[in-house]
């Protein structure tokens, strides 16, 4: 169902009109002049507007209208209905944009022809649009940190050149975001870029897809050097590439030839290779595993994709990028981190990097209770290696400045060690290595107070509710 705006002077017509897109299923709006049309236009976007050119007592006339509309929002398939005898009008129209016109006096087929051609040509411009922008997106490189902006140099200076790169990081850093940026930036931008992850092929099919097959009969099942002609390859996790193919892959890259297995004919070919590892491929070549020469044509330019640990300022900026993206191609709803969120996200360890970071803040979006800002008690901590580097922070602390943080911390682990002592002050501060007086002290400006809960002693950090006790030696 369209929603679909008519615009006539003539009641009869715009009714009609009306009626004939209702029956078919449409929702219909209606003006009869120009600054209805416009103010419906601005009101919602219509997915069609059925538009007559001369309309009485109007400002505009259609010809005009429709050279506003398409300034402002030049998506909207506009149908032009002329009156019998001005074709050269509705061909002028058609040239200043309008999708099409029917002559007055029309058919109910004729309307619903255009209508529905005008609609369905709208949505395939949409889709392609969607699917470029989805395409754009995916080599898209975010972040303002140093890291990402030298990265980011790298990337451009390599993607005018044809040379080979080899991209080394952990997972999920964005070695294919890189791949990509590099092919959408380079002189082969409009060729494919195919990819092919060596982790998720089987050893023997390994030399069929990268090279494709000559059947008996004489057939030929293309292979991905084939599909990437004039394009890049992108080799994912080279390192496990098996022997076999490791071999065959150096003899393009030396000779920019293969033969196809099961066939003799030396096929020409012209593709970037990209290739990227999360292994250290020095240490495979030591163990006989990867080949030297191989690595060497490979990693004509080495570049390093760096870990979200390494990125940590731009975490607020990447995570709220995700956020905007998802709304957008999952029709997820549209919501920004609170700055307490992104500063608890900043403390987190990644060790799945930007994929964890995208991946937690989808899960949020999923999950989360409502709108407006995401707040730190939404978020789901991840749980952290400390040999990654970066402490993990519980959410009230990674927001506060140190002053604070730090008596928040100093009054949690005085009240857990005063319980572990079962409320005797004096054990405590030999424990935690204080003067008794100091402890008293300290207690009292940190608000810690005991109160006796099922006939126990435990310490609180009490605002003074009239229930406190004096702290026992
Ligand atoms: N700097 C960045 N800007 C925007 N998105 C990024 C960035 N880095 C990574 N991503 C996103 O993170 C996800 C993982 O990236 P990508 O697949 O490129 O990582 P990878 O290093 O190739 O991972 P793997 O080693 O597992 O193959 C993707 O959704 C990608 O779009």
């Amino acid at each position: 169902m369209a929603d679909i705006l008519v615009v006539d002077d003539e009641a009869d017509i715009r009714e009609l009109v009306a009626d004939i897109l209702e029956d078919e299923g449409h929702a219909t709006r209606t003006a009869s002049d120009a600054d209805g049309a416009l103010k419906a236009v601005e009101s919602a976007r219509p997915d069609l507007i059925i538009l007559d050119i001369w309309l009485q007592g109007s400002r505009m006339d259609g010809i005009e209208i429709l050279k506003t509309v398409r300034r402002n929002q030049p998506d909207i398939p506009v149908v032009i209905i002329s009156g019998h005898g001005n074709i050269e009008i509705a061909v002028a129209a058609v040239k200043q944009g309008a999708y099409d016109f029917i002559e007055k006096p029309f058919t109910t087929d004729q309307l619903m022809l255009v209508s529905t051609r005008a609609l369905e040509a709208s949505r395939l411009r949409r889709e392609i649009a969607s699917l470029q922008e989805a395409d754009r997106a995916q080599a898209e490189i975010i972040g303002a940190s140093h890291a990402i902006v030298a990265l980011r140099q790298k990337l451009d200076r390599v993607a005018r050149t044809a040379s080979r790169v080899l991209l080394s990081g952990p997972p999920g850093s964005g070695k294919e975001v890189a791949a990509r940026y590099i092919h959408t930036h380079s002189d082969r931008a409009r060729a494919p870029f195919v990819v092919l992850n060596a982790a998720n092929i089987e050893p023997a099919k390994m030399e069929e897809t990268l090279f494709g097959r000559e059947r008996e009969d004489g057939a030929v099942v293309p292979g991905l050097f084939e599909k990437a002609s004039g394009g890049t390859l992108f080799l994912d996790e080279v390192a496990e590439m098996p022997a076999g193919a490791q071999s065959k892959i150096l003899r393009v890259l030396v000779d920019q030839r293969f033969a196809r297995v099961g066939g003799s004919d030396m096929v020409q070919t012209d593709v970037r290779v990209i290739s990227a590892t999360t292994r250290d491929l020095q240490s495979l070549i030591q163990a006989g595993r990867f080949r030297e020469d191989l690595f060497h044509r490979l990693s004509v330019v080495p570049l390093e994709t760096p870990s979200l640990a390494a990125l940590r300022e731009d975490i607020p900026v990447l995570a709220n990028h995700f956020l905007a993206r998802l709304a957008k191609t999952e029709g997820l709803p549209l919501r920004r981190l609170s700055p307490d969120a992104a500063a608890l996200l900043q403390t987190q360890n990644w060790p799945g990097n930007v994929r964890q970071l995208r991946n937690v803040m989808e899960q949020v979006l999923i999950l989360g209770a409502g709108g407006g800002e995401i707040s730190p008690d939404e978020l789901p901590l991840t749980a952290g290696d400390p040999a990654d580097g970066g402490a993990i922070l519980s959410p009230a602390m990674a927001t506060l400045p140190l002053r604070e943080a730090r008596e928040l911390f100093e009054r949690d682990y005085l009240i857990a060690q005063i319980n572990r002592f079962g409320g005797n002050i004096s054990r405590t501060a030999a424990f935690v290595g204080m003067e008794r007086s100091a402890l008293h002290r300290k207690l009292k400006s940190l608000g810690v107070a005991t109160v006796t809960r099922g006939g126990a002693r435990v310490a609180i950090a009490g605002e003074g509710d009239g229930d406190e006790e004096e702290f026992e030696d």
